[in-house]
């Protein structure tokens, strides 16, 4: 089984930061084969164009990045060229025009039919030092950053240490999802996406040196632009209802969650493989190869471990040959056919 292509959507205010984002993850792209799709109103010479200086490096093939130029309708036939069962790419990344709605481009995602790809994420770039003013000309920004999966605070460097703490404390007050506070949109790539080559493996990964590397190198510039993982293993089978209603909870700091979950002989002795971003689920059904157990690996921002050990050690199932038919239930709804 090949692991779906996730589809991150990109968005922010006028002038927040999301080409410069991009720009860095198109740079930073450790190897992985980055899709960029503009989604632009108006300002789409200049985005093209900036995203343009990492195309042609692209279509040297070193990392075999796209760019496109579509309309929000065209996003699903963009999608579909740009992801095909066999695709080169390891990600695809959606930049939302300034004055674009992120609801209705996540609403595009999540409905789309395409069966390679899989929802990655809402990132929403805020401005550290204009979140106030903007907030207060266009109040849905706090929808935004509510709605978003990872907040980005970019130009922490434009304000004091004071205000950093004032700025970063107001998002993290309002937002569910994670949170990293960045100069130039330097975000660690790992909280978005997996490593190369883990698409192909399609099971729970542990976290290569590079990863390590770079969370060390990030911590130690700027104290928040790093993500952390943890994993949780459990070689007894997980009850159904206790997990889904685990995944109903939203845990705070959680970006995204993967790996396989065993549900023992309520699950039929299949293998469910996770997926989640935000409060987004979905799982995929196969069968167990080699040793039986669930292996997840939590990706996020100021994670309460301890918290969500215990909440996971509490899926354990006491009585495993019980079947949880209405468990199963539920769960069918996150179910991929
Ligand atoms: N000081 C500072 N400037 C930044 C930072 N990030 C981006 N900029 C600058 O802010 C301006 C806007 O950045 P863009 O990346 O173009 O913003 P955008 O959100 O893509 O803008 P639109 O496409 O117009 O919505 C550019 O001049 C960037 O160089 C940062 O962390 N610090």
């Amino acid at each position: 089984m090949t692991a779906r292509i996730p589809v991150v959507v990109l968005a922010g205010y006028l002038g927040s930061g999301k080409t410069t984002l991009l720009n860095h993850l198109l740079r930073n792209d450790d190897g992985r084969r980055i899709g960029v799709l503009v989604n632009d109103f108006g300002s789409i010479g200049i985005d093209a164009m900036n995203v343009a200086g990492q195309v042609d490096v692209a279509m040297s093939l070193e990392n075999g990045c796209l760019c496109c130029a579509v309309d929000s309708d065209g996003v699903d036939r963009m999608l579909d060229r740009l992801a095909y069962p066999g695709a080169p790419l390891d990600a695809i990344v959606i930049e939302a025009s300034g004055i674009a709605e992120p609801r209705q481009l996540v609403r595009l995602v999540l409905s789309s039919q395409n069966p390679v790809i899989e929802y990655g994420g809402l990132v929403e770039v805020v401005d550290a030092a204009e979140f106030d003013d903007t907030r207060a000309k266009h109040p849905e920004l706090d929808d935004h950053v509510r709605l978003a999966d990872l907040v980005v605070v970019n130009k922490i460097d434009r304000v004091g240490d004071a205000d950093r703490e004032q700025v970063v404390g107001a998002v993290r007050e309002i937002a569910d999802g994670a949170v990293l506070a960045v100069e130039r949109g330097r975000i660690a790539p790992g909280i978005l996406f997996d490593d190369p080559g883990v698409r192909d493996s399609a099971g729970a990964r542990q976290l290569s040196f590079a990863d390590l590397e770079e969370h060390d190198h990030d911590h130690e510039r700027h104290m928040h632009t790093a993500y952390e993982s943890m994993e949780f293993i459990a070689d007894r089978p997980l009850n159904p209802s206790a997990f889904v209603r685990f995944l109903n909870e939203r845990s705070r700091g959680v970006y995204r969650m993967k790996g396989p979950v065993d549900f023992g002989p309520s699950g039929d002795d299949q293998r469910y493989m996770l997926h989640t971003v935000g409060v987004f689920a979905a799982f995929e059904k196969s069968r167990w190869k080699g040793s039986r157990a669930t292996n997840l690996v939590l990706i996020g921002t100021d994670l309460d471990t301890d918290d969500l050990h215990r909440r996971l050690q509490d899926c354990i199932d006491p009585d495993p040959g019980r079947i949880d038919e209405m468990g199963m239930l539920n769960l069918a709804r996150h179910i991929d056919a």
